[in-house]
């Protein structure tokens, strides 16, 4: 599997179809149809403080993916956690009106301004290669797990 140089020179690239990553079958599909995850109402609306409204959202929620609509890879972690039954939510950047902005953000929180960008429990895990890994070596379930565990905990008090 290589990754998509061309969407590292600029997703203009992407978008006209020039991803080698696009070739992978079913995947863009997938994304199209919404796959169990959950887009966000407020976030990205304003520019203000991205990093906060990054940090609300991963503690609202165990399991988050900054995506781009346009990025293979990224929906191919989405149905990662799709095809373990696994509820997440996603944040398109592309779709968003400070989308750049946030990427910024993202670049001062995890040293990259790739995407995906993925966050289990509040706590940045890495980009698709990472979340793959960690799934490969048992640990990504275990991480979410963790969180429901945590909320669950949180209820009963
Ligand atoms: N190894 C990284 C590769 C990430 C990567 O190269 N992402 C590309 C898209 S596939 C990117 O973010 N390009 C810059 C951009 O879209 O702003 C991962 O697994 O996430
Ligand atoms: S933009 Fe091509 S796979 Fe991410």
């Amino acid at each position: 599997m290589s990754w998509c140089r061309a969407a590292l020179r600029g997703t203009r690239l992407v978008r006209s179809g020039s991803c080698s990553a696009g070739r992978f079958g079913g995947v863009v599909g997938a994304a199209a149809s919404g796959m169990g995850n959950s887009t966000s109402s407020s976030l990205g609306k304003s520019a203000t403080a991205p990093v906060n409204q990054i940090q609300e959202t991963i503690s609202d929620n165990c399991v988050v993916i900054f995506s781009k609509t346009s990025c293979s890879y990224c929906t191919m972690a989405k149905k990662l956690f799709h095809d373990m039954n696994v509820k997440y939510k996603v944040v398109e950047l592309d779709m968003l009106e400070y989308g750049s902005q946030f990427q910024d953000a993202l670049y001062k929180m995890t040293g990259e301004r790739t995407v995906p960008r993925i966050f289990i429990n509040g706590t940045f895990i890495g980009g698709a290669t990472d979340t793959h890994r960690l799934h490969k070596e048992g640990k990504l379930l275990p991480l979410v797990h963790q969180c429901y565990l945590k909320k669950s905990k949180r209820k009963k008090f």
